[in-house]
């Protein structure tokens, strides 16, 4: 048996409609996040520098990526006799005639393995979010109350809380926490501003019972079911506030929003500071050589990671590994993920384009010189833009695309398939 311990189980299974194109092939804790990362790098970052050493990813939709990127999870110290990353597909047991059919179901199935670890706490992440926390401080707070259940809560920045999961939190321990005394999943009119992070800390004894008795219903996720199911048995559920910054990132625009708050003289998201930590073994980033700036060259408030050879103009920009920027050519407001090739007198404004993007010359997406887009134009990967191509903002640009389908300019909203 291993020692008494924190393990952590990271939810990363889903797939999200909103983000379209950028998650047909990945689940959306393998999106490319920042010129080098990708999502599910901020929880395994975290738990890293918050020294919890035992990790179960729970994947579930198209996990190639995913298990591709996590490798042995050297890259986050995760490799020895007592510490170490599992990733746990669905599978079809003999008992078991689905798949993960929900969250809890996805912790459920593996609660075998859970066992054999025989954890002191277990705590429950989404691999979908951005932000920094040390999970040893929740803990400890989980621990001081003697909780059942412990969850995170932010302030809500805006007013969605239908998207949210929401508490209400007492003010037992002021800014720290307090007693969890409701709560609402995705409510369509809250009584509090405390949205849930899908962070968890269980004791493992009411964690299994609860995953038991929700066996018998027909919807299995922590939020709409578990959570509530608690509330009501009566356990001992605290509130743990969290004020640091939290990227949901489940549309298009949250997404390109956080990748912006990289940029800029004091960014929101700290990557250095944050020790962030990604996997480089991955795509060979390592090999790749340094980003050559071009004799005319201008590069403003942005991003760009090894490999790219930049010619043209990038500003307020995220380049990826292997980009490349054609003479005459200018990118702007943009997320280029790995070896988009744009070629000569282009002009990029607020595009997220997929891996393997190549443009032909004089193409335009989003507006043309002298106006910035408004609206996000997202491009699926392996596409191939013709020369001279047009495309207004706020389309979308499907990954079947056949390039004699192209039409000389796409209208604005349009999405081609
Ligand atoms: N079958 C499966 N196997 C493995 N992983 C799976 C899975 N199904 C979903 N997941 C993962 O579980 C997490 C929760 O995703 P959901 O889509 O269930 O909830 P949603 O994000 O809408 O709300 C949730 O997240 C918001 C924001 O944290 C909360 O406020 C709200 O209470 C909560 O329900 C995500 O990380 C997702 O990738």
């Amino acid at each position: 048996m291993l020692q008494p311990t924190t393990l952590a189980m990271i939810l990363a299974g889903g797939r999200v409609d909103e983000l379209d194109v950028l998650t047909y092939g990945r689940p959306k804790s393998a999106l490319p996040f920042g010129g080098f990362g990708r999502v599910i790098d901020f929880p395994l970052s975290n738990l890293m520098n918050s020294g919890i050493e035992q990790v179960a990813i729970l994947s579930q939709y198209r996990s190639y990526s995913l298990i591709n990127h996590i490798g042995t999870g050297a890259a986050w110290d995760m490799l020895g006799r007592n510490r170490g990353i599992s990733i746990l597909p669905p599978y079809i047991g003999s008992n078991h005639k689905d798949w993960y059919r929900g969250s809890a179901d996805a912790v459920y199935k593996n609660l075998d393995f859970v066992k054999y670890h025989d954890p002191e706490h277990i705590l429950i992440l989404s691999g979908d979010h951005i932000y920094q926390m040390d999970y040893q401080d929740m803990l400890a707070y989980h621990k001081e109350k003697n909780a059942d259940l412990t969850m995170a809560f932010v302030r809500a920045k805006k007013n969605s809380p239908h998207r949210f999961g929401m508490g209400a939190v007492n003010d037992e321990d002021g800014d720290r926490g307090g007693r969890l005394t409701d709560y609402w999943e995705k409510p369509d009119n809250p009584q509090s501003d405390w949205v849930s992070l899908t962070v968890l800390c269980f004791k493992p004894e009411v964690l299994y019972t609860m995953l038991g008795s929700n066996q018998q219903e027909n919807s299995h996720e922590f939020g709409r079911d578990i959570v509530p199911a608690m509330m009501e048995a009566g356990y001992r559920l605290y509130g743990y506030k969290f004020h640091g910054y939290w990227g949901y990132t489940k549309t298009v625009e949250e997404y390109w929003q956080s990748n912006m708050d990289l940029l800029g003289d004091n960014p929101l998201i700290d990557l250095e500071k944050w020790g962030f930590r990604t996997n480089m073994d991955h795509r060979d980033i390592r090999d790749f050589q340094p980003t050559v700036v071009g004799h005319y060259a201008t590069v403003q408030n942005s991003l760009i990671y090894n490999g790219c050879r930049i010619e043209g103009t990038v500003r307020n920009s995220i380049l990826f590994p292997g980009v490349e920027v054609g003479k005459n050519s200018v990118v702007e407001d943009s997320v280029l993920f790995f070896n988009n090739a744009i070629g000569r007198n282009c002009r990029l404004s607020k595009v997220v384009a997929d891996v393997n993007t190549v443009y032909g010359d004089g193409v335009i997406i989003g507006a043309e010189a002298g106006r910035r887009a408004e609206k996000i134009t997202v491009i699926g990967w392996n596409n191939r833009v013709p020369e001279q191509v047009m495309i207004g903002e706020g389309a979308t640009i499907c990954p079947e695309l056949n390039s004699k389908n192209w039409k000389k300019i796409v209208a604005a909203g349009e999405v081609l398939k």
